[in-house]
């Protein structure tokens, strides 16, 4: 990726796109002759390059093509860390980051590149991934994208008072466990942003703010939801809070107790649910606090037209979803005629995604618990006979389902991963046994950040 722009003046490093908000210590800055080119970005979003003497380093917020002066902050023994101390020439992918939290906050690593610039480089990280696992693709993948801000409907925000009683509401900061105060957020959707500012009043209005963990902020169909982690009962502040959520205009709810919280609403309890179309019939998915929810909803949209394309199951189809969450994928598919069996390993989850199959007249969808880490469970369902198999595990990937499919018949799989190392892992599996990756697409899923979803569809034979 060579994207060197215009030569700029050097110029210290604060408060220019992204560079500024750093106040690590340098325990080695470089002499004005040392600068360094940035080589490419590593997984993580960092620059990489390398010094005279042939030491890697990881730069922050630096980018391909781009002359930086480095200043290390930490040193290993087989690379440095290191953050720009001047920007001496810049890559015209670079942006002004929207989020004025941009650099401190743990959340988002890639906002001072532009989006065309960072998909490109979620398209290498597969690829690269791949490779390790000496696979290739028969063609550059499709890129699922959508509005790179305001997308994000959910997330956890700590809250911690601190020693001289001083309370804080936000993200880890980069790099450290501290909490960030976050007052601004571009990747969460609007409704969910203008709560920060409430919130923070909220808190400093609180008796007892340290009975609060965390609280997390959900967007759906229902209007917003506040879930506030309460380790203990106060009377006061349950009023209070409350009286926040009429203000607000909020669904509440409290995770009481601290072990083995319980979840009660503070206000009426909301329907939580989200829509998807599946070929244009509209689906209404509900959900419960602690479910699985795609974030995004525009590419969740993306993810499932590009999986009924690719699939195009008929009526005759058999369709085995695992990893099924609440139904997300099994319900788009079985609006396609096919027998759907979801297979999810929550309990509470497989209720509801048998209730939404029922709530949207779905009744070729089967809801099934399994615990897809075990080969008994995973043999237990493969027997079912599908036609086709989708998967969307979690990070740690589908080992034992992957070593199962590898020596099964199914003609045509699907794999949704949110973590290209464990999917890079398993496709190895899967083409071992004699399956073929057809078709491949990047969602942007989480963009500005570094966390990238992959589709990868395998065949058998050919
Ligand atoms: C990435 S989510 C995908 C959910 C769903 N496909 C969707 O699009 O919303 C992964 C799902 O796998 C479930 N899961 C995690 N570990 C599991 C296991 N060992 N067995 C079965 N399901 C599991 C989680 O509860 C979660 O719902």
């Amino acid at each position: 990726m060579a994207m060197l722009g215009r030569r700029r003046a050097a110029r210290p490093a604060s408060g220019t796109s992204g560079l500024h908000q750093r106040d690590k210590a340098p325990v080695r800055e470089f002499a004005d002759g040392d600068s360094v080119v940035i080589e490419r970005l590593a997984h993580d979003g960092r620059g990489v390059a390398h010094r005279t003497d042939g030491k890697a380093l990881f730069i922050e917020r630096a980018l391909p093509g781009e002359r930086v002066l480095p200043a290390v902050h930490r040193q290993r023994k087989r690379y440095d860390e290191a953050h720009v101390r001047e920007l001496i020439e810049t890559s015209d992918q670079r942006v002004e980051p929207a989020c004025r939290h941009f650099g401190q906050c743990g959340g988002c690593d890639l906002q001072h590149f532009a989006d065309a610039g960072q998909r490109q480089h979620k398209l290498a990280v597969l690829g690269e991934h791949l490779a390790r696992e000496a696979l290739t693709l028969p063609a550059a993948p499709e890129v699922l994208a959508a509005d790179g801000h305001g997308y994000r409907r959910r997330a956890r925000l700590g809250v911690k008072v601190d020693a001289q009683g001083g309370i804080h509401l936000g993200f880890r900061a980069k790099g450290s466990h501290h909490l960030l105060d976050i007052h601004q957020c571009t990747i969460l959707v609007p409704r969910l942003t203008a709560l920060l500012a409430p919130m923070h009043h909220q808190l400093a209005a609180l008796e007892a703010p340290r009975h609060v963990g965390h609280i997390e902020l959900i967007d759906s169909d229902a209007g917003a939801t506040l879930v506030v982690r309460q380790l203990r009962e106060h009377a006061g502040d349950r009023v209070r809070w409350q009286t926040f959520a009429a203000a607000q205009g909020v669904s509440l709810a409290w995770w009481l107790g601290r072990d083995a919280a319980q979840l009660e609403w503070l206000s009426a309890e909301p329907e939580l649910r989200y829509r998807i179309v599946a070929d244009g019939r509209d689906v209404t998915l509900t959900f419960a606090p602690g479910d699985f929810v795609q974030v995004n909803a525009t590419v969740n949209q993306r993810l499932i037209d590009t999986a009924l394309t690719w699939l195009a199951p008929d009526p005759a189809a058999r369709v085995l979803d695992l990893y099924a969450g609440v139904g997300n994928l099994s319900l788009a598919l079985a609006c396609r005629g096919g027998e759907v069996l979801g297979v999810e390993g929550s309990p509470a989850m497989v209720g509801r995604l048998a209730a939404n199959a029922r709530r949207n007249d779905l009744g070729n969808v089967e809801a099934r618990q399994a615990d897809l880490t075990q080969v008994a469970e995973v043999c237990e369902v493969l027997d079912w006979a599908p036609s086709l198999v989708v998967l969307d595990p979690p990070r740690d990937g589908a080992d034992i389902v992957c070593t199962q499919l590898a020596g099964s018949a199914v003609p045509q799989l699907l794999y949704i991963a949110c973590d290209p190392a464990t999917l890079a892992r398993d496709a190895a599996r899967l083409v071992q046994g004699g399956y073929r990756i057809t078709r491949a697409a990047v969602a942007d899923m989480f963009a500005q950040t570094a966390h990238l979803e992959a589709m990868l569809l395998f065949e058998r034979g050919g």
